[in-house]
């Protein structure tokens, strides 16, 4: 439960989807939650949690893979409930802000030729995504508008973090993307409470109220709340036009520039995904992990993001790698499957990364037995 102290807006009541004729081959449109946040927030948190819960909606899920389609989105979305998901489409390239024309619009309108299969569809957009060019294509576009409509932009905010992403200003003086995904939510989560002191939720609930006053902000922790805050809100169904963040960001809380709704990124910030087939040993990873996240220095790599898929060597079990910024957790994500590809996968978001030069050391430092990595937690 959250612990919000505001009241939350009036819910629109909608009509659970049923076919509109006798045949059941017409349906009615299908609600669509965009779920908004900067990198490592707690989005696919979120997602997990709401797959997992009661709430008698069958839900399908498009999570946006970071370049290339490794498949790791997709790995953590896990649908341990009674809720359905019937399909994951991923987005093979870049962040959905980037091909919004062409790979969004053909997703939704893919996973719209299973409309017998879900009754709901919830939308995971890249930690770098800036939500109002989605959010406009569920409107303007004449194929997508009879088949779905946008329900409501819940954002994720990391606790721990938003101070320093709020920070960061942008070179050409726009505002970030956390800033942005601020601006267009309706709901916004202040998660990860567990990591922060109840006087610097109070300051953040302020920093964010400074960007959008008009949002419901919910004090989370593993992204877990009531989920009548995020699914059938109707929040669109009242308003006449698309979300603007313009309208919600004071304009001496970030300074805006012209094209303050473009999809244009940080700069700096960019992707790197290493594959490597032979299987890992778990504790060089974490020192590896270690030395990358902990000793880095002003010249070297810095991650804001990294996710992985672990082959580990002598283990039946999948891992995941969760890093976010200095914080990492490695956890068991179920057995292979006969015939699944094993390859260790991992893909790092942030600054100065070298492709080559990382994978070497990762090669060297887990796969190989015989090399010693020297690390503070080993010494
Ligand atoms: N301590 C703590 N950790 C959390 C909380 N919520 C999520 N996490 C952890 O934060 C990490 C990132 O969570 P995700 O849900 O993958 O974040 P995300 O926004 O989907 O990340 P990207 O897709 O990279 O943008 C994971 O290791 C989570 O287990 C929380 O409330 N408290």
């Amino acid at each position: 439960m959250s612990d919000s102290d505001e009241e939350p807006p009036d819910a629109v009541a909608i009509e659970p989807p049923v076919p509109k004729n006798a045949s059941n081959t017409e349906w009615c449109a299908v609600p669509v939650t965009l779920v908004s946040g900067y990198l490592g927030a707690g989005k696919t948190t979120l997602v997990n949690y709401v797959l997992t819960e009661q709430h008698g909606r069958r839900i399908a899920v498009i999570v946006n893979e970071y370049g290339q389609d490794l498949g790791i989105e997709k790995a953590m979305v896990q649908d341990k409930g009674e809720a359905l998901v019937e399909e994951f489409v991923e987005l093979g390239n870049g962040c959905i802000c980037c091909s919004v024309k062409h790979n969004f619009v053909a997703t939704l309108e893919q996973l719209l030729q299973r409309r017998d299969k879900f009754d709901y569809v919830l939308i995971e957009t890249t930690g770098l995504a800036d939500p109002g060019p989605i959010a406009a294509v569920l409107w303007t576009d004449d194929e997508l508008e009879a088949g779905v409509f946008l329900d409501s932009i819940v954002t994720v905010v990391d606790a721990c973090n938003l101070k320093f992403q709020l920070r960061e200003r942008r070179e050409d003086n726009l505002a970030t993307e956390a800033a942005l995904q601020i601006a267009y939510a309706d709901t916004i989560l202040l998660n990860k409470k567990d990591l922060v002191s109840t006087e610097d939720l109070a300051a953040l609930r302020g920093d964010i109220s400074a960007i959008n006053s008009s949002s419901e902000i919910l004090v989370t922790e593993r992204s877990r709340v009531d989920l009548a805050h995020i699914l059938d809100r109707g929040t669109y169904r009242l308003r006449s036009g698309p979300p603007s963040a313009a309208h919600r960001i004071t304009p001496t809380a970030i300074p805006l520039g012209e094209g303050a709704l473009s999809a244009v990124h940080d700069s700096g910030i960019h992707t790197v995904s290493l594959l490597v087939s032979a299987e890992v040993m778990l504790e060089p990873v974490k020192c590896w992990l270690e030395n990358l996240l902990w000793e880095s220095t002003e010249a070297g790599p810095e991650v804001l993001r990294l996710k992985a898929l672990l082959c580990v060597a002598g283990s039946s079990e999948r891992h995941i790698v969760q890093c976010v910024r200095d914080l990492y957790e490695v956890m068991e994500a179920g057995a292979w499957q006969k015939g699944e590809d094993r390859t260790t996968r991992m893909v790092i978001i942030g600054r100065r990364l070298d492709q080559a030069s990382l994978l070497k050391s990762f090669e060297a430092a887990c796969t190989d037995p015989k090399v010693t990595i020297p690390c503070q937690r080993c010494e």
